[in-house]
């Protein structure tokens, strides 16, 4: 069945609407931007890539020619002595993610690979011109990888996760499946790069790096640099978290509840129990027996990780919130040392990844929306906390990318630092 796609972007609060369309199963419909649905056999080859030397993979990306479009399970992109890189969820929001970030930060790759499940199989999806088939994840895929990009959730990781590492991949997770495993650096490129100098992929002795969790990351881009000044003590975090961190279908349906209810129609609930457009709810992920949920405590405990710091008290409230794309977060920050909201603005202006929106003459704070599509985290509403009398005590509003810095940027990032070392 030959597949639609029709480009809307920037129709619904700056999410990206390219969708696939069949004939049959409009539910099904996902947002896609580089992705069409192709018989296996459209054009040229679609077997897998051999475990031969680099030089003999990815035959199909090769033959063909003249105006053809090339079309292969795997497409060779440079010289030898790159990383042959394998996306795990390559179909998804987060994996979409990562094929426009190599292409965009023009990542260096022997070889590139994408995986989902059965259900993508055969599918093609388009890098730098070039169709690639996506294949149905297995035992057997990283073979011939070297670095793996894994984002199609924790079961996926904890299952695959090993078998690549064991295949001599090097896996940059993005789920919590390893996060707060003692010997699993958990990191954040900008913050604590050290955590992941011992892993090599060059050695293809394997490795896991863990992708801190989204609310995580894009906090403490704007909280590191001031608890390096002046060390934090106790940290509130409430979030407004968006869409996109429940997956494409959650966006999808979003997108589709807003216009069912404006006309008035009964709100279709696949993703989520309750009504979601026009109306906001407590965090889905599972409920603890003391009354915070997962997505709460992966906040406490990755930031201890992260900082290697266990002397910080952290409660959290995390909320979903009817926007597409971008997370924000109102974060009160308690500190051992005194910190001035002038000393605070001008540590954030100067910090790697971070952009300050602060502008109180004219009410210019972060929203999600312009946060969204960009790699930096945005920082504004820095002020002083008047409930204390000292200056141990500020405030802040955050907004970042959920599908970018949250997840795939944050990566790319940890993949890049692989190849510098
Ligand atoms: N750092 C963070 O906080 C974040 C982490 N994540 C992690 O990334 C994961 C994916 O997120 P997102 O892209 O938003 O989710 P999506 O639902 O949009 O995509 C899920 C992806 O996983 C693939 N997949 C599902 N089941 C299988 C399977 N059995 N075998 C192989 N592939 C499979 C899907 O393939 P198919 O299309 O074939 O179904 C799809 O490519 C999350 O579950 C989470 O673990 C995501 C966002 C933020
Ligand atoms: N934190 C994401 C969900 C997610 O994928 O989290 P994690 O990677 O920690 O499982 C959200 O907004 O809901």
């Amino acid at each position: 069945m030959r597949a639609k796609v029709v480009r809307t972007r920037g129709s619904v609060g700056g999410a990206r609407t390219s969708r696939i369309k069949t004939n049959t199963n409009t539910n099904a419909n996902r947002n896609r931007h580089v992705m069409h649905r192709g018989r296996r056999d459209a054009a040229g080859d679609s077997s897998s890539c051999s475990n031969k030397p680099r030089q003999n993979q990815c035959r199909a990306a090769r033959r063909g020619g003249g105006a053809e479009r090339r079309r292969a399970s795997c497409v060779a992109m440079a010289g030898a002595e790159e990383p042959r890189v394998a996306i795990v969820g390559a179909t998804g929001a987060v994996g979409q993610e990562f094929l426009e970030l190599l292409d965009q930060r023009d990542f260096p790759m022997g070889s590139l690979k994408l995986l989902a499940s059965a259900r993508s199989a055969g599918k093609a999806m388009t890098f730098k011109g070039q169709e690639i088939t996506v294949e149905e994840l297995t035992d057997k895929s990283f073979e011939d990888v070297d670095i793996a990009l894994f984002s199609a959730g924790g079961g996926i990781s904890k299952k695959f996760g090993p078998i690549a590492s064991d295949s001599g991949a090097v896996v940059v997770d993005n789920s919590s499946a390893f996060r707060m495993a003692p010997d699993v650096p958990l990191v954040i490129p900008e913050i604590n790069a050290e955590a992941m100098k011992d892993i090599k992929w060059r050695e293809r002795k394997g490795g896991i790096i863990a992708n801190p969790n989204c609310s995580t990351i894009i906090a403490l881009m704007a909280v590191t640099p001031l608890h390096r000044a002046a060390t934090v003590k106790r940290m509130v975090v409430s979030t407004y978290q968006a869409a996109s961190g429940a997956g494409q279908a959650a966006m999808d349906e979003l997108v589709l509840q807003t216009k069912e209810a404006l006309e008035g129609k009964e709100v279709t609930k696949d993703i989520f129990p309750i009504q979601y457009a026009f109306n906001l709810f407590s965090h889905n992920s599972p409920m603890q027996s003391n009354g915070y949920n997962e997505e709460e405590l992966k906040m406490v405990k990755e930031t201890k990780k992260i900082w290697s710091f266990d002397d910080v008290s952290i409660t959290a409230t995390c909320i979903r919130v009817p926007i597409i794309r971008a997370h924000a977060e109102s974060i009160n920050l308690e500190f051992e040392e005194p910190l001035s909201e002038a000393k605070a603005t001008e540590l954030l202006g100067g910090a790697p990844g971070v952009s300050l929106i602060d502008n109180r003459e004219e009410n210019t704070f972060p929203t999600p929306l312009e946060a969204s599509f960009k790699d930096d985290v945005f920082v504004g509403r820095i002020r002083k906390d008047i409930s204390r009398e000292d200056e141990r005590g500020l405030d802040l509003f955050v907004c970042g990318d959920q599908i970018r810095k949250g997840a795939a940027l944050n990566a790319v990032q940890i993949a890049e630092l692989l190849l510098e070392q």
